[in-house]
């Protein structure tokens, strides 16, 4: 699927649904493995008795047409199964792709506010063991179970054909196990097998918070609280597990007693089928041979009923991320941004969360075209909040925010964004070149424009120390120091061609001297765009038009 169809799907089972002529095709090939191999099983059973039955006999034996069916479905067999590998796992990986790709586009457009209530852990747990739940519910779980039905309802069939009382004894028999068995493993097992993926999801996060924060538990000499923490987790899981397994296990017991009474029964049936009723011997084999093929095949229908629980808990975990409306939507016709414009807050009022005391209380500002502002105020005053609202990763309550006259929300955010430089306050670097890091936003940058820049926020010689633009920087600019990722995620916003740069804290984990100078060559690379600026430090003189200081939800003069 392209990504347009993608984006058109709500729900992990309409994406499902898009896959089903594939998933019908793997199913039709299942149910043709299973069919040419009890067929096998029941022909060659009564071709071997009818042999058996004529040796040493005058009696003539039809010898041709049964060992033609047993080649026949020899080769059937083998091709069918072949296929099924070929197209089962073709589909399956197709619906992994396309699961992956849906989820987390869906994810992506929740707020950070709605995403920020997710552990990265869980949400990694979503992507990848959810995923794969679900991805295999083809071959693991509605696959089998539709291959099985079917296989069912034909060798019941042929079984009645050829002797009806044994066919209504078998009919019995698979009743009772189709019973039996999903009572066992999956009836009322939704709470349990969603308690499952959340402490999977649980622990995952666990042991990603383990890896993240590993120096400072480290050196507050906790890490062996923290393992600890991940070892409860890792028992829960196992518990469950063992639990799952036990019930399996019960299952397959089950399974093969009400099998071993049934094949007893079957046994008496035929019998007597043969000695009272006519009932052909070769026929009587194929029947019991039949019998056995399906008992067989109808075993891993606990594993499948499983399965099937297993992956909707997991379209459960999947559907509340990515079927979650996004706090903050582009409108059905988007309104062209203008190039150049003011930017204004009117009487903005916004909270985080609905019926909490505002963070921004009538709130207003504008910002002229060219114009540099800074904002000050205490720490959890709503300076991030305000430039949240500016990024749209936030809506106001009331009032609005506009660029150029037109309301951020009348706009596609894509085309809003493409006006602004940011550099937020934790600036993530990511694993790459220098060059990818500086380039993401100006993609026409060229390397003169790369240099320059590096240069203006005092990068140059490090950059050429490194090896130059090419040179490697691990994740999370592992190879930086917190002072020189600050400035190249800088570097970064000021590149993009941008009428409107928001800076958050920019010269914070800077000494003294580099932030000092930095903030006072601002002007010059900012060259007539206007600036929000959120800062806690003093400022160089000249550098913003306007200092002002958020109190209360308002702005005040400094
Ligand atoms: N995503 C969020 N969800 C819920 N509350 C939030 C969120 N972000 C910020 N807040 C709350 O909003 C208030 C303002 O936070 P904000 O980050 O805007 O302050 P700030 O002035 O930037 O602080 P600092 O100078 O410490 O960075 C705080 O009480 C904070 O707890």
């Amino acid at each position: 699927m392209n990504d347009q169809d993608l984006a058109r799907i709500g729900s992990t089972r309409e994406l499902l649904r898009a896959h089903r002529r594939g998933v019908l095709l793997a199913v039709g090939l299942m149910l043709l493995t299973l069919a040419a191999g009890i067929g096998l099983l029941g022909l060659s059973g009564g071709f071997l008795t009818a042999a058996a039955l004529t040796y040493g006999t005058l009696g003539s034996f039809n010898f041709f047409s049964p060992s033609a069916g047993i080649r026949g479905l020899t080769l059937a067999r083998i091709v069918s199964r072949y296929l099924e590998k070929l197209l089962g796992h073709d589909t399956m990986l197709r619906i992994a792709r396309d699961l992956r790709s849906w989820f987390f586009a869906r994810a992506l457009r929740l707020s950070p506010a709605q995403l920020g209530r997710l552990r990265t852990g869980d949400l990694l747990a979503r992507l990848l063991d959810d995923i794969d739940a679900v991805d295999g519910l083809l071959l693991r779980a509605t696959g089998p179970l539709l291959a099985l039905l079917g296989i069912g309802l034909l060798g019941l069939g042929v079984v009645a054909w050829l002797h009806p009382p044994s066919g209504v004894w078998l009919a019995l028999v698979a009743g009772a196990l189709a019973l039996v068995v999903p009572a066992r493993v999956a009836w009322r097992r939704e709470a349990v097998e969603a308690e499952r993926a959340q402490r999977r999801g649980a622990l995952r996060a666990r042991l990603h918070e383990l890896y993240e924060g590993r120096n400072d538990l480290a050196a507050l000499d906790a890490t062996a609280a923290w393992l600890a923490r991940v070892a409860d987790d890792a028992d829960e899981v196992a518990r469950i597990e063992r639990a799952r397994r036990g019930r399996l296990a019960d299952a397959q017991v089950l399974h093969g007693g009400i099998a071993a009474v049934g094949l007893l029964g079957l046994l008496w049936s035929v019998a007597t089928g043969v000695t009272t009723a006519g009932l052909p011997a070769p026929h009587a084999a194929a029947i019991f041979f039949i019998a056995i093929g399906l008992f067989e095949a109808w075993a891993g229908a606990g594993l499948a009923w499983q399965a099937l629980r297993a992956a909707r808990a997991s379209i459960t975990r999947l559907d509340a991320v990515a079927g979650a409306a996004p706090a903050v939507a582009d409108p059905p016709e988007p309104v062209p941004v203008p190039e150049r414009g003011a930017l204004r807050f009117e009487d903005v009022t916004f909270a985080w969360t609905p019926g909490a005391p505002p963070v921004l209380d009538g709130l207003a500002l504008t910002i002229a075209p060219g114009e540099r502002v800074a904002i000050s105020g205490d720490s959890g005053a709503g300076k991030s909040t305000l430039s949240a609202l500016v990024l749209r990763s936030a809506d106001a309550q009331s009032g609005r925010v506009t660029w150029g006259g037109v309301d951020l929300r009348a706009m596609a955010q894509a085309d809003w964004y493409a006006r602004i430089g940011w550099l937020p306050q934790n600036a993530p670097i990511f694993a790459g070149r220098v060059r990818d890091n500086l380039g993401f936003g100006a993609p026409h940058a060229d390397d003169a424009a790369m240099w320059a820049m590096l240069a203006q926020v005092r990068l140059r010689a490090w950059a050429e120390r490194i090896g130059g633009l090419d040179a490697w920087i691990g994740e999370s600019g592992a190879t930086m120091s917190a002072g020189q990722a600050r400035r190249l995620a800088l570097a970064r916003a000021l590149l993009r061609d941008a009428p409107l740069i928001v800076l958050d804290e920019p010269t914070e984990g800077l000494d003294h001297d580099t932030a000092d100078g930095l903030l006072r060559e601002l002007p010059d690379l900012l060259v007539g765009r206007s600036l929000l600026l959120i800062t806690h430090g003093t400022l160089p003189p000249g550098l913003v038009d306007r200092h002002l200081w958020l109190r209360d939800g308002r702005l005040h003069d400094a």
